[in-house]
């Protein structure tokens, strides 16, 4: 039983399924299936789930997509790159929340933020059509001032910060990516951004970012399916869940759970 019962939301987890649908995929079965991960990661205290579809549909695939959204009990957030084919498709599924996303096809994982400054006018365009639908726009920025400024410039009212080169950092460098985080989403917040943050968190690392107070939401997915395979999938999201609460409140682990 909780200690500490916190009457409004402390900090929200966006679930991201991605990597069970890589599973999945690794052997072209059904199973694991990301459609009951996604209801699972909701009982489990997800607040969003995440998901991201990318344009070679390395993970998930337009299916799952159409699968999950009208289960939901919470929200979707559907990060997409910015062509007009996932825009097309994100407006006809018209999730909660569509995060736009940098991608090349070549990479391993999301490698930084999505340049607005650059793609100022496809951005732009992206996110009027996005909001016609009623959909709530996200971009996946790094924590640049002005990069901040543009994204509030387009008229996206949220950015999630990449926090990818935080999760690599070491020693000083590892001071010098959790401050330009901090800063990040102070400048966010002082734009009237709501304020997201994700990208390689695990257990140990999560803590120092789930306690800054201007990030509302972190999105994590690879490492939660990973440490699943030992603690099972419920138990790997109330476990981070339970951490980024801790964090946020300033308390030790055992007063949340
Ligand atoms: C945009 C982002 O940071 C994540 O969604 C990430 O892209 C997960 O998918 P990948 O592991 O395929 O990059
Ligand atoms: N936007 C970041 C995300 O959804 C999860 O990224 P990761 O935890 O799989 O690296």
């Amino acid at each position: 039983m909780s200690f500490l019962q916190p009457t409004g939301p402390v900090i929200d987890l966006g679930v991201n399924i991605d990597h069970v649908a890589t599973l999945r995929n690794a052997r072209g079965t059904v199973y694991p299936d990301p459609v009951r991960a996604a209801l699972l990661a909701e009982q489990a205290g997800a607040d969003v789930i995440t998901l991201h579809l990318r344009e070679d549909r390395r993970h998930i695939k337009d299916a799952d997509v159409v699968a999950i959204r009208p289960q939901l009990m919470t929200r979707m957030n559907l990060e997409a790159a910015v062509t007009q084919e996932m825009i097309d498709f994100a407006c006809s599924i018209r999730p909660q929340d569509v995060c736009l996303v940098p991608e090349r096809r070549e990479e391993v994982t999301t490698e930084g933020g999505l340049d607005v400054l650059r793609y100022y006018n496809e951005v732009e365009a992206a996110v009027k059509q996005l909001q016609a639908e009623g959909i709530r726009v996200s971009l996946f920025i790094d924590a640049d001032a002005q990069q901040i400024a543009a994204a509030a410039a387009v008229g996206a009212p949220v950015i999630e910060l990449h926090t990818g080169r935080y999760a690599e950092a070491h020693g000083a460098e590892l001071a010098f990516e959790l401050d330009r985080i901090k800063a990040g989403a102070r400048v966010g917040v002082e734009h009237g951004l709501k304020v997201n943050a994700g990208h390689g968190l695990h257990y140990t690392n999560v803590q120092a970012i789930a306690a800054i107070g201007d990030i509302g939401e972190l999105n994590i997915g690879h490492a939660m399916v990973a440490h699943a395979v030992f603690a099972g999938w419920e138990n790997a999201v109330r476990e981070m869940k339970a951490i980024m609460v801790a964090a946020r409140l300033g308390v030790s682990l055992a007063q949340v759970k």
